[in-house]
């Protein structure tokens, strides 16, 4: 007798390890670790994930599993070993690790169907598998379980006659298109056409273009070529020298888009040297890090694309990742443009159905390269031989729910599983990784000159306090005003950066200092001008705008700080004759709005691109010469030991954007508080210096990458309840590990009320804890009553980016 473990679909504590099941005959030799089962379980029937196949099992009396739900793996062993490391590393259940690998399309809710996927293969297939489809394209997999073919299925599937669908019931629908084609050999399509009466002339001409083509052809490619009517066409089907039939298409997003076909670029001596690095480890086989330590404009990408096109030439497969924001149309455009349909992208934007296709075109073997955020690090490749991280430093590479994994270690995990190199790339890499290279752990590699001969663009930086005591009172410095004045007198382009959304962030009494905050969140509201609402960014509390303080009762009511929208009226103002384009989460939100502006951009319709955080990130516009940043000190206010990196990183990221061709660039920054030495140094392009200023307050203060942290964050709507347990937490935590590791709190957290829930924390700084996990599953396991009833929450961190 055979046995399936089984790793169940309920993310709870108590099933958190494989079931037993035993294997009914029929699926003994086609059942494989990797596949989807429906199994029973106490009263219910569950999916689950089979892990293993054995012959023993602890239990006495197995119950048989009840369906078999994939004919091939959709996970395969390395997924399902990285599965089992991310729940060691990350603390979380098996089962969330293995879902987030897969597309959201393979849940449990959708349905499932078999596909024919060539009509050249049905005379291929065994006769009972084509008195199932009894000439249609599909079936359901309800029928084929019924008709227990099973066994035929899976070998029909294998030999590529078949496959396996999931129908993704979308507002778009599926992808039909319809084809024509020749119906009778070519011999006596000639003679028929022959004795064609002459007013047929429109059918004969159809009816050459197939022979000439020789192939089906898209009906509407068909009439376009010809000028033939649809009627014209539909006569001929009637007559039955040519059938039309439907083929279902891959929902591609990018359909629209031809990409120019671009060749290597030749390298200069750094670009070279960096490659061959790489390249030296993806002939070996050998697993390596590499730093790609290169500042903005410097060539990274050329880098990476030319290592991809070795991977390719050694018949293997890379990854490539880019942070959300950064998957503009443009970086797409780079990699269509070099590897064109060998490449498959995946970012949020795509739908339940796009996301669905890009991760069969992987599975399936049809595609090599993937280009994507960060759950792309899944990707079910099997012979990897590169993956790439652009922009390493991005904070987004962490996923921020279950499972709190960090793109960058998957990465390595796969990486040294596969025995291959892992490409870290930045123009400003995170502490921890830029400290590894320093030490070794990685291999460093450095582009240190910009492509263009101009070199970095001049930094300004502008003390806002000054203005207001000279009197300018307006948004814009003098300086920043005049040089934008100037771009617009020589016709270049200017990009405007600022770190906020909306009309306003928030509404201040002048009179008592009182600010709206949210009931729920203790956060201030942001004014919105639509609508005048405030709302509450964090869980969506919106009320009207008041006009009257609720404290002092004064009129003396005042919008502080700026949102785009009010920079884009100023704007309009100041400088009424230049055209702006205004990017930010408002104006983006529908779909494809997103590359519509930035295409607009890039072909010059408009003078200035004012926008937020998503306009900092991988723009390479040639017209571009100045950058303004309003306000950056807004993130260096934020309770977040990182806050000065992220500030540094943000400025270089932006000014990055200024001057990256022919053309010189200028970058203005405005700050209240110019002195700070992340808003100096990040002017002087100085990542060395910001450094080593840096690691020594690291070192101080006991942070990253000097010390490990781990979060814990409880919540409960009683505040009582929610401090008593996390003191009884950090108490077990005190009793239980070394004198070495240092416990902070309990305490509020920065966001103290979320969702009407009081949220209290207690962080763990520590350098080496060998009983860390144990102490941590034992928590949990302690309070898993509690949190299975719903009242009490408890979210614990093992390397928190989100100090909030
Ligand atoms: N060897 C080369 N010869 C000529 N042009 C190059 C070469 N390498 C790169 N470029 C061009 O230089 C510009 C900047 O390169 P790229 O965007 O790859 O830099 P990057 O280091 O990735 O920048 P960032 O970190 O700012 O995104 C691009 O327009 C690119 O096409
Ligand atoms: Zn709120
Ligand atoms: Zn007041």
């Amino acid at each position: 007798m055979k046995i399936a473990s089984v790793i169940v679909d309920v993310p709870s504590r108590q099933t958190d390890r494989p079931f037993d099941y035993m294997i009914p005959e029929q699926w003994e030799d086609i059942l494989k670790p990797g596949m989807r089962v429906t199994v029973p379980f106490g009263p219910r029937r569950l999916q689950g994930f089979v892990v293993e196949i054995k012959s023993h099992s602890e239990v006495e009396r197995l119950k048989p599993i009840e369906a078999v739900l994939d004919v091939t793996p959709v996970l395969n062993e390395e997924l399902l070993e990285l599965g089992k490391y991310l729940t060691e590393t990350t603390l979380c259940f098996a089962i969330s690790a293995y879902q987030a690998m897969l597309p959201a399309a393979m849940k449990a809710k959708y349905e499932k169907e078999i596909h024919l996927i060539r009509e050249e293969y049905r005379p291929l297939l065994p006769e009972e598998i084509q008195a199932l489809f009894a000439g249609r394209s599909a079936v359901a997999w309800k029928d084929v379980e019924q008709a227990k073919l099973w066994r035929t299925v899976q070998k029909a599937i294998q030999q590529g006659y078949l496959e396996v669908v999931y129908q993704v019931k979308e507002k778009a629908g599926k992808k039909i298109i319809k084809y024509i084609q020749l119906a009778m050999p070519p011999e006596e399509i000639r003679q028929a056409m022959e004795a064609m009466p002459a007013r047929a002339a429109k059918q004969k001409q159809v009816l050459t273009f197939l022979l000439s083509k020789n192939e089906a052809v898209p009906l509407q490619e068909l009439i376009e070529q010809t000028s033939a009517s649809y009627a014209s066409v539909k006569s001929l089907v009637e007559k039955g020298f040519v059938v039309e039939k439907e083929t279902e298409v891959y929902r591609d997003p990018y359909e629209h888009r031809t990409f120019a076909k671009t060749k290597p670029l030749p390298l200069t001596a750094e670009q070279e040297k960096a490659l061959s690095a790489i390249v030296k480890r993806v002939r070996a086989n050998e697993h390596s890090v590499f730093l790609l330590y290169g500042v903005t404009g410097s060539g990274k990408t050329e880098v990476y694309m030319q290592a991809m096109e070795e991977v390719l030439r050694q018949g293997k497969e890379a990854i490539v990742l880019v942070p959300e924001i950064s998957l503009t149309p443009q970086m797409v455009e780079r990699f269509k443009g070099r590897f064109g349909s060998r490449v498959a992208v995946l970012h949020s934007g795509l739908s339940v159905g796009e996301k669905y296709d890009e991760w069969r075109k992987i599975h399936r073997k049809e595609v090599q390269l993937v280009v994507g955020a960060r759950s792309a690090i899944f990707a079910p490749f099997e012979n990897l031989g590169m993956i790439i991280i652009d922009e390493e430093h991005e904070a987004s590479y962490k996923q921020e729910e279950n499972p709190r994994y960090h793109a960058r270690d998957v990465a390595i995990y796969r990486a040294r599983f596969h025995g291959c190199p892992v490409v870290l790339g930045s123009a400003t890499p995170s502490l921890e990784t830029f400290a590894r290279a320093k030490k070794g752990v990685y291999e460093l590699l450095t582009l240190p000159k910009r492509i263009s001969d101009n070199g970095m663009p001049d930094v300004h930086i502008v003390d806002m306090r000054e203005e207001l005591r000279s009197g300018n009172r307006s948004m814009f410095s003098r300086m920043l005003f005049e040089k934008l004045k100037e771009r617009l007198a020589r016709g270049e382009q200017s990009v405007l950066f600022l770190n906020r959304r909306g009309y306003s962030t928030f509404v201040m009494c002048r009179d008592c200092g009182y600010v709206i905050r949210c009931p729920h969140c203790d956060i201030s509201l942001t004014y919105h001008r639509a609508g005048q609402r405030l709302k509450c960014h964090y869980c969506g509390h919106e009320e009207p705008t008041m006009h009257r303080c609720p404290s002092c009762g004064s009129e003396h009511i005042r919008f502080f700080g700026t949102g785009t929208q009010k920079v884009e009226e100023e704007l309009a103002k100041l400088l009424p004759e230049a055209r702006v384009i205004r990017m930010d989460v408002d104006t983006t939100s529908r779909k494809g709005a997103h590359e519509q502006m930035l295409s607009k951009f890039g072909e010059g319709k408009a003078d200035i691109l004012l926008g937020t955080q998503m306009i900092a990130k991988g723009l390479d516009f040639p017209n571009v010469t100045l950058v303004g940043v309003l306000a950056a000190d807004t993130m260096l206010h934020l309770p977040d030991f990182r806050a000065s990196e992220k500030t540094f990183q943000l400025l270089t990221q932006v000014s990055g954007r200024a001057g990256r061709h022919e053309l010189p660039g200028e970058v203005v920054i405005q700050s209240y508080t110019p002195e700070h030495y992340s808003i100096a140094l990040a002017a002087k392009h100085d990542y060395a210096a910001f450094y080593q200023r840096e690691m020594v307050l690291r070192k101080m203060y006991g942070y990253p990458p000097f010390y490990y942290l781990t979060l814990i964050t409880v919540s409960h709507q009683e505040i009582t309840k929610a401090v008593a347990v996390t003191e009884k937490i950090a108490a077990y935590l005190r009793a239980q590990l070394s004198k070495e590791a240092i416990i902070l709190g309990p305490v509020a957290s920065p966001i103290a009320r979320l969702h009407d829930r009081y949220r209290y924390q207690c962080m763990i700084k520590y350098k080496r804890e060998a009983n860390m996990t144990s102490v941590l599953k034992t928590i949990i396991d302690r309070y898993q009553h509690d949190v299975s009833q719903g009242d009490l929450s408890i979210t614990i961190d093992t390397n928190p980016y989100m100090m909030m």
